[in-house]
């Protein structure tokens, strides 16, 4: 949450001229807010919701996917991802606090410092998923898009 999964992927999608995607905002098109989600269905249901989002998503060849930060606690989707090119991007509790209000962040309605428990649980099924990953706690996004862009570029 809130480690410029969105504002970068979008960004490496454009200069890579392919497609973005970013599952948090087809699901809102579909089904509204995610604060509103959570609060009429509870977090199962948005976990139902996000597993379609990124089954389809991810039937896409060639596409940029920005994905929720919770997306890979879904087994169906970590299977998924096993055959994309996963790229993490890390930051730090504190980058977060000073980078935005999170009130579309239900997990984080409580304050920031739900951050560090969550991503301290999920940081080994980042890691296992994961090719590479980037640091996104200090510089700004469009040096971190330009450097990603370049390791894509070395793959193929
Ligand atoms: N490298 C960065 N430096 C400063 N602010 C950033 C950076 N990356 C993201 N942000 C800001 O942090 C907030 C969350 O970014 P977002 O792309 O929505 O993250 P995510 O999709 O991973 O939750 C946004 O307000 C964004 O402008
Ligand atoms: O980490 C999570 O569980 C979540 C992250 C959010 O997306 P971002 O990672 O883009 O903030 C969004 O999917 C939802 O609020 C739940
Ligand atoms: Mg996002």
């Amino acid at each position: 949450m809130a480690s410029g999964k969105s504002k970068i992927g979008r960004r490496v999608a454009r200069a890579l001229r392919v497609p973005f995607i970013d599952t948090d905002k087809d699901i809102v098109a579909e089904h509204g807010p995610i604060t509103e989600i959570f609060a009429a269905n509870g977090e199962d249901h948005f976990r139902a919701l996000e597993r379609a989002a990124v089954a389809a998503a991810l039937q896409r060849s060639r596409a940029v996917v920005s994905l929720g930060g919770g997306a890979v606690l879904d087994p169906a989707s970590r299977a998924d991802l096993r055959r994309a090119t996963v790229i993490s991007l890390s930051t730090t509790a504190e980058a977060v606090r000073n980078r935005t209000k999170n009130a579309k962040r239900p997990l984080l309605a409580a304050g920031p410092d739900a951050w560090q428990r969550i991503y301290d649980e999920r940081r080994p099924l980042y890691e296992a998923l994961a090719s590479v990953s980037f640091d996104t706690s200090t510089r700004p996004v469009d040096a971190i898009a330009a450097d990603i862009v370049k390791w894509v570029r070395t793959q193929s």
